[in-house]
């Protein structure tokens, strides 16, 4: 399928759009008038622009307005298509985008849009133009497809078909079924738009929500297989209205809008029973590891803070500054190298979590799956005697080691020395980590997620910090073998931002460790005096009134410093917060019982605490 992005997707002015687009590997591209009308050079030099950048110019749009006019206003909207007729012929492209009506004067007269399509057929015959008629969500009379299908086969002519925007059908909830009714090689072009479920007028949120296909909760995959199985071959193309996308770098949009057709076209495929191109999105079976990128002095200052967590210094590289801190199943890896990856990301970003390592079946097939997706490959020379092992560049640079189930055994063997023997394991595993990243990339960093592996996106949650309000994602494997939550913020002073701003850029800012056992865990800290969040004493009469707990129940967790949940079916949470590492990560140890959340209800408690650690100065 030949991939294509309207110009109106990513920021800039028309030169620079199109640089971007052609530069993320697109071929083809719509060209949206006001982007041609407000550059400073003639349509041909705009059609010298993208033949040199290797584009196609696939379609022209929107002409308005047309359809079921009064005189005199129908003559002058024949008069205006066919300048826009001359200039298609200027900037070497044969198909054009009529949206449906939405002016007052527009007629609800049927015979009378039949005929203005059959007249508006011969004259673009005339100069082998190809018309597609979109209705439009808010169109006056005309505004869902099955009106515009119905209009395209009364006018029956080989220059007019019907165009299809998945945002306008699916945003009405017009049965994706409906799509089958149309003749596919009827349909003049297709152009995919996603958007989050947002209860507001249909013209707003299409002009300012509409995202990526994957990023918001429309099934555009199941929409765009329905569009191949009517036979549709033609260009699939991307048209997103987005403020955020209007504001941040067009080559981030464009490559993330050559992913996201990618995956898209991939699932649809899939849908329809054809044989895969792409390995399959992969399963996390969990995490092998988590590596900190610290200067020796750092690395002294955190391990005492690992050891009263319960970790013990289990491994030491043979021939690198690298320590392996291990506990129950969690493996923690200190980088303290004077060069190479981890030293270049501490150098940039401070004291960090500056690698994933994640278990999947078979990384061969996730390697092959985030080239095809466009998500660089790291690689770096590992050192003598040292394996290599397979990484992706991940959330702010940082990377996402891939092994296989035992893969890394060879490399703890071999590698480290052994030091200490664990200890009673007091936390088992990972429970999630918690991204931060700049409010510009946070659909980018879920659809990084979404598109390379199975995962679920959960319910995005506002979450009210002192400093403004923290959107959040969580985007979890099934099972809870993984989960990781993307965190963002437009307000300057959440703690999101002042993570992102003050360590330059996007990055992992906390990790959430599960245990079975979290009043131990508490005990555990106290005993070592691990300096731990504290939680405002008005948080427990308030816990007691929503939950109804007992006296007894209540003391505990307000002796132990713990926030608590509880869902609808009364699946409980426990939380506990380490003070942070130099203002740059913490740890949180979690303890679940069938609860699937993140204890929403409990952050803003959070975040106004770590407010108060705010150096007034500094932060
Ligand atoms: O918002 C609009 O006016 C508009 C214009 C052209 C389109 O293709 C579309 O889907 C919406
Ligand atoms: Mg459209």
């Amino acid at each position: 399928m030949l991939k294509s992005i309207a110009t109106v997707c990513v920021s800039g002015t028309l030169d620079q759009k199109l640089a971007a687009i052609a530069g993320a590997g697109f071929r083809a591209v719509e060209i949206f008038e006001p982007d041609l009308i407000g550059y400073p050079g003639t349509p041909r030099d705009v059609a010298r622009m993208m033949a040199d950048l290797g584009l196609a110019c696939v379609l022209y749009q929107p002409f308005r307005d047309f359809e079921g006019m009064p005189e005199p206003l129908r003559a002058r909207a024949f008069d205006r298509a066919e300048r826009k007729f001359d200039l298609m012929g200027e900037l070497g492209t044969d198909r054009i985008l009529v949206c449906s009506n939405c002016s007052p004067h527009a007629l609800p007269d049927r015979g009378r849009i039949v005929a203005d399509f059959a007249e508006l057929g011969e004259r673009a015959a005339k100069r082998g133009i190809v018309v597609g008629y979109e209705a439009l969500a808010w169109g006056r009379h005309i505004n869902d497809h099955r009106q515009v299908w119905d209009i395209v086969k009364a006018v029956d002519h080989p220059n007019i078909g019907i165009l299809l925007d998945s945002f306008h059908s699916l945003s009405r909830a017009i049965p994706i079924e409906s799509l089958a009714d149309i003749d596919g090689g009827k349909i003049a072009f297709v152009q995919l738009a996603d958007a989050p479920r947002l209860d507001m007028g249909l013209l707003y949120w299409s002009r300012h929500f509409r995202c990526l296909p994957g990023q918001g909760d429309m099934r555009i995959a199941d929409y765009t297989a329905a569009l191949l199985k009517a036979g549709y071959r033609g260009p699939l193309s991307l048209e997103i209205f987005n403020d955020r996308f209007r504001a941040s770098s067009s080559s981030l949009v464009a490559h993330d809008a050559w992913r996201s057709l990618t995956a898209t076209i991939e699932d649809a495929r899939r849908i329809n029973g054809e044989a895969p191109a792409l390995p399959a999105r992969a399963h996390i079976r969990g995490t092998e590891f988590i590596e900190f990128a610290l200067s020796d002095e750092e690395s002294e200052r955190l391990v005492p803070m690992l050891r009263a967590l319960g970790f013990r210094h289990t491994g030491r590289h043979r021939n690198k500054a690298v320590d392996r801190w291990q506990q129950g199943g969690v493996n923690l890896v200190l980088n303290r190298e004077h060069h190479g990856f981890a030293h270049s990301y501490r150098l940039t970003h401070g004291a960090s979590i500056c690698a994933l390592g994640l278990r999947v079946e078979d990384v061969t097939a996730v390697l092959d799956r985030a080239a095809s997706l466009d998500i660089a490959r790291f690689d770096q020379d590992p050192g003598p005697g040292n394996l290599a092992i397979p990484a992706l560049r991940g959330v702010g640079g940082s990377l996402l080691y891939l092994v296989e189930d035992g893969g890394a055994d060879a490399i703890w063997a071999q590698e480290f020395e052994p030091v200490e023997a664990p200890g009673p394991a007091l936390l088992q595993g990972i429970d999630h980590i918690a991204a931060s990243v700049d409010v510009d990339e946070y659909l980018s960093w879920q659809l990084f997620w979404t598109s390379l592996f199975e995962v679920e996106k959960q319910e995005e949650l506002d979450i009210l910090d002192p400093g403004g309000v923290v959107q959040s994602r969580a985007i979890t494997a099934a099972d809870g073998s993984f989960r990781v939550t993307i965190n963002a913020s437009g307000g300057r002073n959440t703690l999101s931002s002042r993570f992102v701003h003050h360590g330059f850029g996007a990055g992992f800012q906390h990790i959430a460790f599960s245990t079975a056992d979290i009043f131990g865990a508490a005990g555990q800290l106290g005993r070592e005096g691990l300096p731990v969040m504290e939680v405002p004493p008005n948080y427990y009469p308030d816990l007691a009134a929503r939950f109804g707990l007992e006296e007894e129940a209540l003391a505990a967790l307000c002796g132990a410093g713990l926030l608590y949940d509880e869902d609808e079916a009364g699946h409980r949470y426990w939380q506990l917060y380490s003070r942070a590492f130099d203002k740059r990560f913490f740890f949180e140890i979690v303890q679940r019982q069938d609860y699937r959340g993140f204890g929403a209800s409990n952050a803003p408690v959070r975040l106004a605490a770590q407010s108060r650690y705010r150096d007034p100065v500094l932060d």
